[in-house]
Order: C-alpha cells, then structure tokens, then sequence
C-alpha cells in the first residue's frame, strides 16, 4: 500500500473539479440572473459503445451539478455522416444550444474531422475545431481542448513554475498531446513531444521538470525514468478486469515525483469540470 508520506504528493481531480465546477455553477447563477441565458450542451452519442455511453453521462451528471441545461442526441450506428451533419447543422442553428460536443471514436464509416468542422467554432466546447486549433497555435488561447486545459489550471492551483522549465509529453495526439505542446510553449516551457516512434524515450524523460503521459499504454513510465522532484500528468486510462490503469506506474513513481495525478481521480474529472466552464464561455459569449 502507499506510503502515507506520500499523499501530500497527489494532486486530487477531483477536488479540483470541484473547484473549477463551484466557478462555472456561479458563472450560471450570474448569467441567468444578468442576462436571463441558461447555458445549454448537446451531446451526440454515435452508436452505443458503452464507454463512450459512461463518459456521456458523466458529462451530462456535471452539467446537472453546475445548473447547464444538456440535450443528448443519439444517433444509430449504421447513420450516415450526411445525417450527422445534418444534426450538427441544426445544432448550430439552436439559439438554446451553447456548446457541441461530439462524442469521440466515431464509427469506422465517418469522417471525424469532416464533422468536427461542422461545428460552429464558437459551440466547440471541445476545443476540436481547426479554427480553435489555430488560434491556440498563436497563442491566442480560447476554446482550447479540455484534458490539455486542466492540466494547466492544475499547474496553476499548484503554482508549478512553468517558463523555462523542461516540459515532456508523451503521446502526439490531436486532443491530447499537440495541443498540450502549444499551452506549454505558449507559458515558455521547453517542451519535447516524444510518441510511439521515439527510439529513447527514456532520455527524454529523465529530462522532465513537467511530465504529461498520454500514451494510453499502462504502466509505460517507470520509476528509473522520471527525474526526482518531477511534477507528473497520467492522462492514460486502461480499463482491465480488475480496474483502471494509468499511463504511469504510480505506486513507484510517486516516490520520486513532487506531484502526481493518479487515475482514476486525476486529468480524468478535471477534463469533465473544464468542459463545463468551456460551455459556460460560449454561453457568455452568445449573442
Ligand atoms: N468529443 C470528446 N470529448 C471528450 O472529452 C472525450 C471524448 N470525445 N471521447 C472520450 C474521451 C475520454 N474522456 C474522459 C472524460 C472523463 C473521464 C473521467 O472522469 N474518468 C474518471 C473515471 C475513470 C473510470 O472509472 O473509467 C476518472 O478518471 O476518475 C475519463 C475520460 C473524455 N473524452
């Protein structure tokens, strides 16, 4: 079992999460009052993958916590990308829908990317939309996507220098790992993006003041990999018989980190709380 030493080490979701929904449920408060606009979210579920049903819900749970109104649109599987467009079209034209979020895998058969830009860029709570996207590029941070945003407001709560500081991550994904890269070097981070084809990934972790793992392979970082002192995101979840697994082998890696998310618990709650204040945005932002 873990060390009770060790515990002041843990960064906790979901108290953060907390935090950051108790903000988002008073911006409500205020936008209602001041303005007479109820926040509104709609989800599109393609398909029934059942984790992709549990992570829907939990979204649609915060939404409820924090006074968003949520629509859940379903769609068959064996719909066609002309109909899911079609979807994201009305959508876009709802007065009370504030935010799109558009459940991601996708079937094989769809075009994720055709659809993400169908959403207007202003209801892109995900912060998926290329012109999203590029504007964080520029450091002109907006809707910017959710994982990668919690992981700075973490940073920040616990005043983790960031400039001139050697940030890693690990994973080069569109949701993940490139846009974390653009926040980091946007605070003036040095930032090293390493992924399935670094040949020593070790040498660049040791490196790491600030480490960001989403691989979505368990265990992959082992203790003798990280620096002492490291500051450390697990963005991974694998989900085996007997629980849910981190990118990062925590119970060892703990003893040399600073600080640690541990999954679950950790990036996982807080990419749901920044949804929430991502939604929030547009709202404020609607005419
Ligand atoms: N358009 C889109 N936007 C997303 O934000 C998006 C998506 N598609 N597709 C799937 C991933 C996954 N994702 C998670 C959200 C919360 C937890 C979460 O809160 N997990 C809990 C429970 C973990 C468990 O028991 O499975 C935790 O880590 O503590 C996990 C994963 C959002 N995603």
């Amino acid at each position: 079992m873990l060390d009770e030493s060790y515990e002041s080490r843990i960064i906790d979701g979901k108290v953060l999460a907390q935090q950051v929904e108790e903000e988002v449920r008073s911006g409500v408060e205020d936008l209602e009052s001041n303005r007479g606009i109820t926040p509104g979210l709609a989800t599109i579920l393609v398909g029934d993958d059942p984790a992709s049903k549990m992570y829907v819900r939990l979204k649609h749970r915060a939404c409820e916590r924090v006074g968003i109104r949520a629509e859940d649109f379903l769609l068959p599987a064996d719909s066609t990308q002309e109909e899911l467009l079609a979807l994201i079209d009305s959508l876009n034209n709802n007065k009370d829908v504030h935010g799109i979020l558009l459940q991601l895998p996708l079937p094989e058969h769809f075009s994720p990317q055709e659809a993400m830009e169908a959403i207007s860029p202003a209801k892109d709570a995900d912060g998926f939309h290329p012109y999203n996207m590029g504007k964080l590029m520029i450091g002109d941070e907006g809707l910017v996507p959710c994982t990668p945003h919690g992981v700075i407001r973490a940073l920040e709560e616990y005043n983790v220098p960031v400039k001139g500081k050697n940030a890693v991550i690990v994973g080069h994904s569109n949701v993940v790992g490139k846009p974390m890269a653009a926040m980091l070097l946007n605070r003036n981070a040095s930032v090293s993006v390493c992924h399935i084809f670094t040949d020593d990934l070790k040498k660049y972790t040791l490196g790491a003041d600030i480490l960001v793992v989403a691989a979505g392979v368990k265990h992959l970082i082992k203790a003798d990999m990280v620096k002492e002192g490291a500051v450390i995101f697990d963005v991974g979840i694998t989900k085996e018989e007997d629980g849910v697994y981190g990118d990062v082998d925590f119970e060892n890696v703990i003893k040399k980190a600073s600080l640690i998310t541990p999954v679950p618990g950790g990036v996982g709650p807080l990419t749901v709380a920044m949804l929430m204040k991502h939604v929030l945005m547009c709202a404020e932002k609607s005419l």
